[in-house]
């Protein structure tokens, strides 16, 4: 033995050592957010429901007991918003087959444009005969603009003559407004037409004027009928408030304005919203989201019913993927199976109670009478509409729960998904429905004609969905315990789609940076290891087609939408990705890109 005590001390070290490899953490990181994703795809995808209506069953055993309905259509800028093509759309929802006299609808010009009021006014008065011809021939559409388009004259005579009659007045409507608008200016004869023109005075721009509210046609007025004398729907412009120095919360601030102007004027315990760019393709949508609402033992606990959104002008192979199939027909049936079917804006119907910030409770019955109050019925034209003004003052939210807890939530580009989110949280249901003939159908947008604002509008709603999710709404947080967690984790699915442009880059750049070095990333072939990459390349790949197809897309229109999604997640979600992380540490601030819908020669 050395005997010395140096080496004594050595002796009782240990003659080998275990490290934990470096890299431990990355590999963990990796292998829980790829079981994320995974689980991710798992969940919307678990129990797919569909739904179906019986709207002969509600007919019989509700008749003339059935709810009145307020329509909402949303216009902001008479330019990328041709005042023609939102009153084919305001023509479109005021001829539902449903009792007129039920039915009100309001038009929210955030434009504050005179143009778009002088559209409004040739339609209610076009509407007279538009309504009856539609109810006589059951034409479908009943958006004039997209009936006239699709469909060629018919060959019985005398069907013919009215025909014919009723497109004359429909176009010389439209050369009427169309030539106001190119004059730049509404002529003399127009403005005595009526005293709504006077709200327009030299001052008011579309950023700065005060509220204006006219009832043009008043639902109550038993001379307000059509060409068969039968009663007209109500019909109402509303352009809010705007002053510089007041946010308006662009679509949300609108919505929140219709639901209490029309509070004071018809307050329907059901509504239905429309984008100024949708119009009606189903004369019996109504009533069969009321099959919804109206359900003896379910009815009651639910909020809202979201019809899909689709679109007219898709190319054939659809070469920037804006049908969206699989998402309507696959995914977000499968987030209504967890109780989670988002609220997307534009074609749905809202039960007007959850808006206002009631919590859904074990008690509640629903019941959807008619909810005209005595002191509305009494009131003069004129009175309502001076109450509604004030309703739709800027200074009219501060210090109340609008937009917060009532009605739709500000501060957010998705205000829809958010909003549906919170209305879920407070125990309400929802419904995605997607019947076999699309119930609403967009114009003209803008995504099929070109790829930079098929990008533009990708970009918003992504920087909408993840500004959401880091914001105290995030779902795994704010509904946690109040939704299901499959619906939960659904909802990520979309409010990540920003950050999911990080993993695309990485799969850009790291594997690009291997091969050049020659840096083995994955097993050889000839390596049995190979397989489980091989088999979740193929399956996943394979499953993504069979649904594509299964959606009714070609081949060719799933390659175009894999080619999308490329592009969109080295752009729109990577900008989006960087301007919400931007904003949220202060730099950057809200702004509402809206979807152009006017088509140039070029781009057709
Ligand atoms: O300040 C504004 C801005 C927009 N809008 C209206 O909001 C609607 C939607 O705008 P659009 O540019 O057509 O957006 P899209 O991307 O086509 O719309 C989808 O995405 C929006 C959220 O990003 C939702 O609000 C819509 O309902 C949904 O259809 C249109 O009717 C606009 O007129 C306003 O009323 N006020
Ligand atoms: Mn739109």
């Amino acid at each position: 033995m050395g005997g010395n005590n140096g080496g004594e001390e050595e002796a009782l070290q240990p003659l080998f050592e275990t490290k934990v490899a470096k890299g431990k953490f990355a590999y963990r990181i990796y292998a829980i957010t790829v079981l994320m994703g995974i689980c991710l795809i798992w969940s919307v995808r678990w129990n797919v429901i569909h739904r179906c209506t019986f709207k002969d069953r509600l007919i019989n055993r509700y008749g003339d007991k059935l709810p009145p309905v307020d329509i909402f259509v949303c216009t902001a800028d008479p330019k990328i918003e041709p005042p023609t093509m939102v009153i084919s759309t305001v023509l479109s929802v005021m001829s539902y087959n449903y009792p007129p006299d039920k039915l009100s609808v309001y038009l929210s010009d955030d434009g504050g444009s005179e143009f778009t009021f002088y559209a409004l006014l040739e339609a209610s008065r076009f509407s007279k005969h538009w309504i009856p011809f539609c109810k006589k021939f059951r034409v479908e559409p009943r958006s004039p603009a997209a009936y006239f388009a699709q469909n060629s004259i018919p060959e019985d005579t005398a069907a013919a003559k009215e025909w014919l009659t009723i497109k004359k007045l429909y176009e010389d409507m439209k050369c009427r407004i169309e030539s106001a608008i190119e004059k730049g200016s509404i002529s003399k004869d127009i403005r005595d037409q009526h005293k709504g023109f006077l709200e327009w005075n030299s001052e008011a721009t579309r950023q700065d004027h005060q509220s204006i509210v006219q009832i043009l046609i008043d639902g109550r007025n038993p001379d307000a009928v059509d060409d068969d004398g039968q009663q007209l729907p109500t019909l109402v412009y509303l352009a809010r408030e705007k002053r510089p120095h007041f946010p308006h919360n662009f679509k949300a601030g609108s919505m929140n304005s219709l639901i209490r102007v029309s509070a004071a004027i018809s307050n329907a315990p059901i509504i239905l919203n429309v984008d100024c760019d949708m119009y009606s393709n189903n004369s019996d949508a109504i009533k069969e989201a009321l099959c919804f609402f109206m359900d003896e033992e379910r009815g009651h606990r639910i909020s809202f019913v979201q019809y899909p959104q689709n679109y007219d002008n898709n190319t054939k192979n659809d070469i920037y993927s804006n049908v969206a199939g699989v998402l309507y027909k696959i995914e977000v049936p499968g987030m209504d199976g967890c109780d989670g079917a988002p609220y997307c804006g534009s074609g749905c119907f809202h039960r007007r109670e959850s808006h206002c910030g009631v919590q859904f409770s074990r008690n509640y019955k629903g019941k959807l009478n008619n909810s005209l109050c005595n002191t509305m019925k009494d009131s003069s034209v004129h009175e309502l509409e001076q109450g509604a003004k004030l309703l739709a003052n800027c200074g009219y939210e501060k210090g109340t729960q609008w937009g917060k807890e009532m009605g739709l939530v500000y501060g957010c580009l998705s205000e829809d998904v958010i909003t549906g989110l919170t209305i879920q949280c407070r125990g309400w249901k929802s419904v995605n429905y997607n019947p076999e003939r699309n119930s609403f159908v967009g114009v003209g947008r803008v995504a099929p004609n070109t790829l930079n604002q098929a990008l533009v509008q990708h970009e918003r709603w992504c920087k909408g969905m993840f500004y959401i999710f880091l914001s105290k709404y995030c779902p795994f947080i704010y509904a946690h315990g109040k939704i299901k967690l499959g619906a939960q984790m659904g909802y990520c699915v979309y409010l990540l789609w920003a950050p999911n442009s990080l993993a695309l880059l990485y799969y850009l750049i790291i594997p690009s940076i291997c091969l050049l070095r020659g840096i083995p990333l994955f097993p050889e072939v000839s390596s049995l290891w190979f397989l489980p990459f091989a088999y979740v390349y193929a399956a996943r790949n394979g499953c993504s087609i069979a649904e594509a197809l299964a959606c009714g897309d070609t081949l060719k229109a799933w390659w175009n939408s894999q080619r999308m999604w490329l592009f969109r997640r080295t752009t729109s979600y990577l900008f989006a990705f960087i301007d919400t992380v931007a904003r949220q540490l202060g730099f950057s601030q809200l702004a509402f890109s809206i979807t152009a819908k006017v088509v140039d020669d070029d781009v057709l």
